[in-house]
């Protein structure tokens, strides 16, 4: 059993706005200091799988959910082979967890992987906040002798603004590994990594694909060398407008007309591909339950979403691209946002949310079917 890890044994720590607003707290997790984009996330479960998603790097994660850390840590969980959060903003975290795969406590956890956070501030105003004003620079600081919030708003504002920032080299693999298919083999398809999560592989494997999950600076004849009966391109941090090289690699692909399927990050990069622009949202979408409509089909899906970044592409109209015509698939009803794309004249498509549901809803699942029936209609059309 872990002990408490509340109250009044933790450091003191604040948190930071770039404009100027300061919450007090407690530490949580390790003590020290740290900087982010501030973000909330409305999912009552997963924080594992969030904590653990490569989109999230340089980011300061706010749970609206009040209570953090009651199932603990555990093995099998991870989206990737670290936490990528720069932070954690917490109400209140579990004093006991208790889940028969825990391991060990989130709180030892962040220590462990020393991830500064903070908890008992009000995460509420704060997220209250951020919905007005938007996502923002800041920075979580703890310890016994914390400077001057004048000298820490200073800090705070010196620091890079996520528009602009060139992330997804840095959470990439860099180096080529198979994830085998589950049975039967049917498929191979080239998977570009751009901050790749876990279970996105893994559901690729359950339909009978191998997955070759290749660096994010791979070249044509890489993806090309694998024999690829598909190619998928995967979510990832930072501002897709800075993504030159994916989009460049992904507009070889859509010339080869090879099968082709993409995820938030991926969703951008064709959406940039076809010609759209992108831009980034007031305060995103984070979370486990943002209703999705598929235009093509009509149906509505409750759907897990991470993106700060949305194609501008228009909604009622088929748009001429450089690859043939293209419209939005799936748009999400909260505020209109594009959250798919599809081309009319060759096999690709992409979506802005998350059908790996990693935490989630499965409702989104059938994307995967929807990328091995291109594949399966591609190659029964070169037999
Ligand atoms: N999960 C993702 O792939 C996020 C894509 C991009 N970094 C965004 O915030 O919009």
């Amino acid at each position: 059993m872990t002990t408490s890890t509340r109250g009044a044994d933790k450091a003191p720590a604040v948190l930071v706005l770039e404009d100027g607003r300061i919450f007090r707290g407690r530490a949580y997790g390790a003590v020290g200091e740290t900087f982010g984009e501030a973000v909330f996330s409305t999912g009552m479960t997963g924080y594992q799988e969030t904590l653990t998603d490569p989109s999230y790097d340089r980011q300061i994660v706010v749970a609206t959910a009040p209570q953090i850390g009651n199932t603990g840590w555990n093995d099998e969980d991870d989206e990737s082979g670290r936490i990528w959060v720069s932070g954690y903003v917490v109400r209140d975290p579990a004093r006991v967890p208790s889940n028969w795969r825990s391991r060990r406590s989130l709180d030892e956890e962040l220590v462990a992987q020393g991830v500064v956070g903070i908890s008992g501030i009000d995460t509420r105003a704060l997220t209250r906040h951020l919905r007005e004003s938007g996502s923002m620079r800041s920075g979580i600081f703890s310890g016994e002798a914390l400077a001057a919030d004048a000298e820490l708003v200073a800090r705070v504002q010196a620091q890079p603004h996520m528009k602009g920032a060139s992330l997804y080299e840095e959470v990439a693999t860099k180096e080529a590994y198979v994830v085998p298919a589950v049975g039967e083999k049917k498929f191979t398809v080239a998977a570009i990594d751009l901050g790749i999560k876990g279970m996105t592989p893994h559901r690729m494997a359950e339909r009978g694909i191998e997955v070759h999950v290749l660096p994010a600076t791979a070249t044509e004849e890489d993806v090309y060398a694998v024999a690829p009966d598909g190619v998928f391109f995967s979510n990832g941090p930072g501002d897709p407008a800075t993504a030159e090289g994916p989009v460049a690699l992904m507009g070889a692909v859509l010339k080869r007309r090879t099968p082709l399927f993409g995820i938030c990050f991926g969703n951008q990069i064709l959406g940039r591909a076809l010609g759209f622009g992108t831009y980034k949202l007031k305060y995103g979408h984070r979370g486990i339950n943002q209703p999705v409509q598929d235009r093509t089909t009509g149906k509505v899906e409750v759907t897990a979403h991470n993106h700060g970044f949305a194609v501008d592409a228009p909604l009622d109209k088929v748009s001429d691209t450089p690859y043939g015509r293209a419209e939005v698939s799936h748009v999400c009803l909260n505020d209109q946002v594009v959250e798919g794309l599809q081309l009319l004249d060759q096999p690709a498509f992409s979506v802005q949310y998350h059908p790996e549901a990693a935490a989630g809803p499965h409702d989104a699942a059938y994307l995967f079917d929807r990328f091995v029936s291109l594949m399966t209609a591609e190659g029964a059309q070169r037999a």
